[in-house]
């Protein structure tokens, strides 16, 4: 059985009088990719920011590597291994694709203030091992070319592809994408969907928000379904797409091609 990397147990989020998440369980494990789907509002981005640290939850627990996390900040989850891309791009614009990858990697770097104020050689022997990490990464997602670029040159699926590289610069054990191919063509989304595979096949777990159902549907090993906050499903993706609850919740009602 494959180990169990990141477990939540029992999660739940209130904000206000409303339960965003509530008593969820989540196991994510080593070299799968799990889909998490669900209608609008049912708590899937409150979930992965629970994952990631930036959202504390209001019950539950989280253990990375068999270790309780659930006080961690995201800046901590990301060192346990942790990286994610959000649903809402956060990149910096006015700085170029690459420096937008090195920012990343030197959450990695072991130098300390005097390396960097003395530009020393072990300094720049780092510099250089994180931009060459930088641009193998570039070149995985088929943007090396636009590494000198800035952010606000590119087009959407572009600037999606340097926020998956950025979370990539941090070395995850699990990458967490929130929607990336939130209003891609057909042919970007197939592109997107041989990305996360490669992703995979380097050994990292990936755990994927996303609308569009053919995406999820070829990609997921295991799918969970939340409704309300609440999980109504968990399963691979041919007994998702025959529950009669994750019918009536979600596939029967809404469009999502
Ligand atoms: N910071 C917040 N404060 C108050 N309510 C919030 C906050 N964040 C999310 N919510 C509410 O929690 C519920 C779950 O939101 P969430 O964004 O997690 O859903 P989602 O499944 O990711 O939705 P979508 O598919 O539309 O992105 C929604 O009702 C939302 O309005």
């Amino acid at each position: 059985m494959s180990k169990i990397l990141v477990k939540a147990e029992q999660v739940s989020v209130k904000f206000g009088g409303l339960w965003a998440v509530k008593k969820v369980d989540v196991d994510v494990k080593a070299g799968e990719i799990l889909g998490i789907i669900g209608p609008n509002g049912a708590g899937k981005s409150t979930l992965l920011n629970v994952l990631t640290g930036l959202q504390r939850p209001s019950a539950g627990q989280i253990q990375i590597d068999n270790g309780y996390v659930s006080k961690k900040d995201a800046w901590q989850m990301v060192k346990m291994g942790i990286g994610r891309s959000f649903q809402t791009i956060r990149l910096l614009n006015e700085l170029t694709v690459i420096e937008n990858l090195l920012i990343g990697g030197h959450l990695y770097t072991k130098r300390g203030l005097l390396d960097v104020l003395g530009r020393t050689v072990r300094w720049r022997k780092t510099e250089q091992q994180i931009t060459n990490k930088a641009m193998e990464l570039l070149q995985l997602l088929g943007i090396g070319h636009k590494a000198q670029e800035e952010i606000s040159a590119l087009s959407l699926e572009e600037r999606r592809r340097v926020e998956i590289a950025r979370a990539l610069m941090t070395r995850p054990k699990v990458l967490l994408l929130d929607e990336p191919g939130a209003g891609f063509s057909p042919q970007e989304s197939d592109q997107l969907c041989e990305l996360i595979l490669s992703i995979r096949n380097r050994g990292i777990s990936v755990v994927l928000v996303e609308h569009n159902m053919k995406v999820i549907m070829s990609l997921a090993d295991r799918i969970i379904v939340l409704d309300h906050g609440q999980k109504i499903a968990d399963g691979t993706p041919k007994e998702i797409s025959e529950d009669e609850l994750v019918i009536r919740a979600y596939l029967g009602g809404e469009d999502h091609a």
